[in-house]
């Protein structure tokens, strides 16, 4: 859609080396690494954990001018015993099926979806305490890789890979807004808050899946194995964050966009980045089917998030939700869902902080799709009888026009098992809610509308209830999307009131009329003036 006259013609011209410590780790009381009867993991070191300095000692302790963060990592060999693996998705228990990491495999050998899967027993052997302070611990630092968000979880996330091979932009460690005035004013809350997912490196939650996928990617080239590039079918999101971090490790990229559906400003973020772009005559999910096709006949890796490493990445989030809120729990979690890796992202962090004793329950979780596009809604509201995937239908929330999402077994999982919830929200609703978030001082993307307008109906009916803890996630950043934004404050959009829309208001340059319009605007806003 054109952007008005007015807005065409009044927008559009011219480290510290700060060993960080954990306060106390269970098998440890004086701050050195970890030997005890209860451990049988004495080879913790501080490359692993970070966890062999006093505390008293840190503040002298300085790399030498000549080292960089990732040589002074390096320094401290990792020497531990935690491991993960593919296994098939929800399989049986008895179910021996397994795979490496460093294996290029996306599907198992029944062609169902693949989970890693980490070694619990080993990871139980440190209880919450342990694991809640060495997270915490690790919070804004340099040290390579910890000072990531995803990375300061290694040990949960890709235990076994060389810190040397890590590609990092330091991603995560995401804003946890308050949304004080948007709960108060439009929802009668105290506890709303919203997890800046897209204020990141390239715009969008994407980044915590990337950066782990990709150094995986960069260990098996290492490896000498077929590895050429790596490729995507993308909305948008995923192609900015798949060719952001393989152009910082000098890897080949290549992405598979439908033409004409994504926005410009995520267009160009892989153009810029130097990605090989195709611009194809289909929708995302002919793009995926595509990829899909081209990856199993030549030596390009999937980096969507069929493959399960771009989870391992995505659940941080969750994980980091529970540390800004010092481990307690929300009651609520609310995730836009496309493709559907992200809803069980959050499920599988919060299952895994639960079953390793860092907090006591897990928050229910909704999922909010929008109208346009809402394979898994209509699949909730059946019952979870048959899935029917569908044609999606254009949305301003573009980046989840997805008609038949590739982790639907995942979302129905996470569901079922966090009694979850599935809302849906109309065009008018989903930009409404963005306007209105808009206008208490964020700058949210579409589909952060789409999040909101769930959380709207839900209070509407009191199944949340005004003093449940509620945290919005909001996945992309505003700046990606702005043409919607220009569109709805035109008022420029067919069979939408725009009901809060905020036009510019063209005034001739002279003082009476500006002082007109000025003594206008500040009656209508006090009453006393
Ligand atoms: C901005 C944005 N929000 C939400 C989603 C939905 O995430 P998922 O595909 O993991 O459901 C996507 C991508 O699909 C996205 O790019
Ligand atoms: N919104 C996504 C769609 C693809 O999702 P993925 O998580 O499977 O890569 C995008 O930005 O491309």
């Amino acid at each position: 859609m054109a952007a008005s006259s007015i807005f065409r013609s009044s927008f559009l011209s011219p480290p510290s080396q700060l060993q960080t410590t954990p306060l106390n780790p269970r098998p440890n009381t004086n701050f050195f690494p970890i030997k005890s009867s209860t451990s049988p993991e004495p080879n913790i070191s501080a490359a692993s954990v970070d966890a062999s300095a006093p505390l008293q000692s840190l503040s002298k302790h300085r790399r030498p001018a000549d080292e960089n963060i990732r040589d002074e990592a390096r320094r401290h060999s990792s020497n531990h015993n935690f491991s993960a693996k593919y296994v098939p998705f929800n399989a049986d228990p008895n179910c021996t099926e397994s795979y490496s990491l460093d294996e290029i495999v996306y599907r198992s050998r029944s062609g169902g979806l693949l989970d890693v899967q980490h070694d619990m027993d080993a990871l139980k052997k440190f209880d919450g305490q342990y694991w809640r302070s060495l997270f915490d611990s690790r919070v804004g630092k340099t040290n390579w890789p910890y000072g990531s968000g995803v990375w300061s979880k290694k040990e949960w996330v890709l235990p076994e890979i060389d810190g040397d091979d890590i590609v990092s932009a330091f991603e995560g460690n995401s804003n946890l807004f308050w949304a004080e005035r948007f709960g108060k004013l439009f929802l009668g809350m105290n506890e709303l808050w919203v997890k800046h997912c897209g204020i990141s490196h390239t715009g969008s939650f994407k980044d915590l899946g990337m950066t782990v996928l990709v150094s995986q990617v960069n260990r098996l080239r290492k490896m000498n194995r077929p590895v050429v590039g790596v490729g995507c079918a993308s909305t948008g999101d995923t192609s900015a964050a798949l060719s952001a971090y393989c152009a910082s490790a000098g890897i080949p990229s290549v992405v598979f966009l439908p033409a004409n559906r994504i926005s410009i400003a995520q267009l160009v973020q892989p153009i810029a980045n130097g990605a090989f772009v195709l611009s194809l005559d289909t929708d995302f999910d002919g793009c995926m089917q595509l990829i899909r096709e081209i990856t199993s006949e030549l030596p390009i890796y999937l980096a969507n998030s069929l493959n399960s490493l771009r989870l391992e990445g995505q659940k941080t989030a969750a994980i980091e939700i529970l540390q800004q809120f010092d481990w307690e729990v929300p009651d609520w979690v609310i995730v836009p869902g496309g493709n559907l890796g992200n809803i069980y992202a959050f499920y599988k962090g919060f299952l895994m902080c639960k079953e390793l004793g860092l907090v006591d329950r897990i928050p229910r979780l909704v999922c909010a799709q929008a109208a346009n596009a809402n394979p898994l809604y209509l699949h909730y509201k059946s019952g979870w009888k048959e899935f029917k995937p569908m044609k999606a239908n254009t949305t301003f929330a573009s980046a989840i026009q997805i008609g038949d999402p590739v982790s639907i077994d995942r979302a129905v999982f996470a569901l079922k098992n966090s009694n979850g919830i599935v809302e849906e929200a109309t065009e008018e609703e989903l930009m409404d809610a963005m306007a209105q978030a808009d206008s208490t001082g964020m700058f949210i993307c579409p589909h952060t509308g789409v999040a909101l307008t769930a959380l709207i109906k839900l209070r509407k009916s009191e199944v949340i209830r005004p003093t449940d803890r509620t945290v919005v996630v909001s996945t992309a950043h505003g700046l990606k999307f702005t043409q919607s934004k220009i569109d709805y404050h035109s008022k420029d959009i067919k069979d939408l009131a725009c009901r809060y829309a905020n036009p510019p208001v063209q005034v001739k340059a002279d003082f009476g009329s500006v002082m007109d319009v000025l003594k206008k605007y500040l009656l209508s806003k006090d009453s006393k003036y």
